[in-house]
């Protein structure tokens, strides 16, 4: 089964490029960039990656982007998860990125988005991978300051498809930020949200209520209302789920806890995705390997599980199903 989720080609559709940030470019750019990171070596990094909960990991995270500093360290940054990409099979990712997280540093927006955008550029002609960039508003931070990033990303939006909501769930609901969606969806933005990664369905029912979302980040918690079970069952809205990351983030205490194969089995749209992969220990081959090492996972989940990364992602019908065809040649090939 291994080698059969290897051949897959896949889509990812929640893939923090900060969350990609390898301890190795770290310190890199750490050095180059003369920033000071409270680490001496990778090993150490890597035993600071412990977390309780998501606050645990965002304070390491935050604190690891600010070597990002010039349009060349967003380039390296993005070339190294493509190659990622390319060793995953992942033939379309739609990327998340925080400009807040740099814009509060005094990194201007263009510096950190044309960075991404010419590696994704370079990515499409090399490799064939196609892509789309997604910005996040920090919910941590005010109304006014998504306001003043939304107005900011205007100068980029046909570099940008759509806007997110990240960072610390717990006591920041999306109605704190459904003026700046709603502006968000007159000018064109595709909407998606972080919502019941660990905070109850009551962010979710707000995030499709308010914010008007079309597909849903995580959303794990789903599974305590039956009423919004049933709505997201009928209505097929997507959840990018991020095994590796609940694990890591104590969402779910083991792999054979998560509730992945429960939310599948009840008809959702389920998507399997890495979140942040240098944190979490693992791009996304590892979080498939994960699933079925801990969960009766069959290959026809397996399947399903691909064929709907490509049918939950903003890419046009045509494409969908130019990348569908690909999938079932695998498919075809393993019978
Ligand atoms: N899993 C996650 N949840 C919320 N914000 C994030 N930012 C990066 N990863 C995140
Ligand atoms: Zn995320």
């Amino acid at each position: 089964m291994k080698e059969f989720i290897k051949q897959l080609p896949k889509a990812e559709l929640h893939l923090h490029i900060e969350g990609s940030l390898e301890p190795e470019l770290m310190f890199k750019l750490a050095k180059k960039n003369s920033i000071e990171i409270p680490y001496k070596t990778v090993e150490e990094v890597k035993e600071a990656y412990n977390f309780t909960n998501l606050q645990s990991f965002l304070d390491i995270y935050y604190a690891g982007a600010k070597v990002l500093i010039t349009k060349e360290d967003f380039y390296a940054l993005t070339w190294d998860y493509i190659l990622k990409c390319k060793e995953n099979n992942i033939i379309h990712a739609e990327i998340f990125f925080d400009p807040q997280t740099h814009t509060q540093r005094g990194i201007a927006f263009k510096t950190v988005i044309s960075g991404i955008k010419e590696a994704l550029v370079d990515a499409k002609k090399e490799f064939g991978i196609s892509s789309e960039i997604i910005m996040c508003f920090l919910r941590h931070l005010s109304e006014k300051e998504a306001f003043e990033t939304l107005e900011q990303s205007l100068d980029f939006k046909e570099d940008i498809i759509g806007v997110g909501l990240d960072s610390s769930e717990l006591g920041n609901p999306p109605k704190k930020f459904e003026k700046v969606f709603n502006k968000a969806k007159e000018y064109g933005y595709k909407l998606v949200a972080h919502a019941g990664e660990e905070a109850d369905v009551s962010y979710i029912n707000e995030a499709l209520n308010l914010l008007h979302i079309e597909r849903i980040d995580h959303g794990v918690q789903a599974i305590h209302s039956e009423t919004l079970m049933q709505r997201l069952k009928e209505k097929q809205i997507p959840l990018t789920v991020c095994p590796n990351s609940n694990i890591e983030l104590k969402v779910f205490d083991s792999y054979k806890e998560h509730n992945i194969k429960k939310l599948l089995d009840y008809g959702l749209n389920i998507t399997v995705n890495s979140d942040d992969p240098a944190y979490f220990k693992g791009y996304l081959n590892q979080n498939f390997f994960n699933l079925i090492e801990n969960l009766p996972l069959e290959k026809k989940d397996i399947i399903t599980l691909v064929k709907n990364s490509f049918k939950a992602s903003f890419l046009s019908e045509e494409l969908k199903n130019e990348y569908l065809k690909r999938v079932d040649k695998v498919v075809k090939e393993y019978e």
